[in-house]
């Protein structure tokens, strides 16, 4: 989406089914690379910011205009800033919904936000400064540092922040039911999930 910085484009991957080390990038071989277009069908969603002037950015504010953001913070995670770190990195990484958009800003360092596609299957976001990427209330996901072990990000929210998350199964969450609502009469989304 719309962005004068100069930069590669935002990399996502379908990811092995290797216990490795999380923080490890667990392509596939040979690697199979999913489209902008491909998570958008998902729902989720991406933007290119300029992280170096975020508070004078006018696509920042656009954007939070239009989508409603009002409430942000900054989210820093370093044994140091955040509060029960290690605690907090295992549960980043539980797989759960939100009933909420999340919507993370890198201002700082990398990682990698993991979403189940329609045939449940785990795709890997790598998330870089300058990536906000918006996911939309339902869908499963989790949260990993990559190896260079350290993010700074912006968090934006609709109103007052809700940021429990719901880890999975979730079947009968409204927020799961109605994510999967909004692709109902998709055929061409060959998606096993609904079936479940
Ligand atoms: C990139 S911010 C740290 C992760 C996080 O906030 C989350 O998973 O909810
Ligand atoms: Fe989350």
């Amino acid at each position: 989406m719309g962005s004068q910085v100069d930069r590669l484009p935002l990399e996502a991957w379908y990811m092995d089914h290797s216990d490795e080390d999380q923080r490890l990038p667990h392509h596939q071989e040979p690697k199979r690379y999913v489209s902008l277009d491909k998570l958008a069908e998902l729902g989720v969603l991406h933007y290119v910011l300029d992280a170096d002037n975020y508070r004078q950015d006018p696509e920042l504010a656009r954007i939070r205009q239009e989508r409603g953001y009002t409430y942000d913070d900054i989210c820093d995670v370093s044994p140091d800033t955040l509060p029960n770190y290690e605690q907090k990195l295992k549960d980043f990484f539980e797989e759960h919904i939100h009933t909420d958009e999340e919507i993370r800003f890198v201002l700082e360092g990398s990682g990698y936000f993991d979403v189940r596609d329609f045939d449940d299957q785990w795709i890997r976001i790598w998330t870089k400064k300058g990536d906000m990427i918006v996911l939309p209330a339902g869908i499963y996901h989790r949260f990993t540092l990559d190896t260079s072990n350290y993010i700074k990000a912006m968090r934006l929210f609709v109103g007052e922040p809700v940021w429990t998350p719901y880890n999975r199964p979730q079947d009968e969450n409204p927020a799961r039911t109605g994510y999967l609502d909004t692709f109902k009469g998709n055929d061409h989304l060959n998606h096993n999930i609904l079936a479940h």
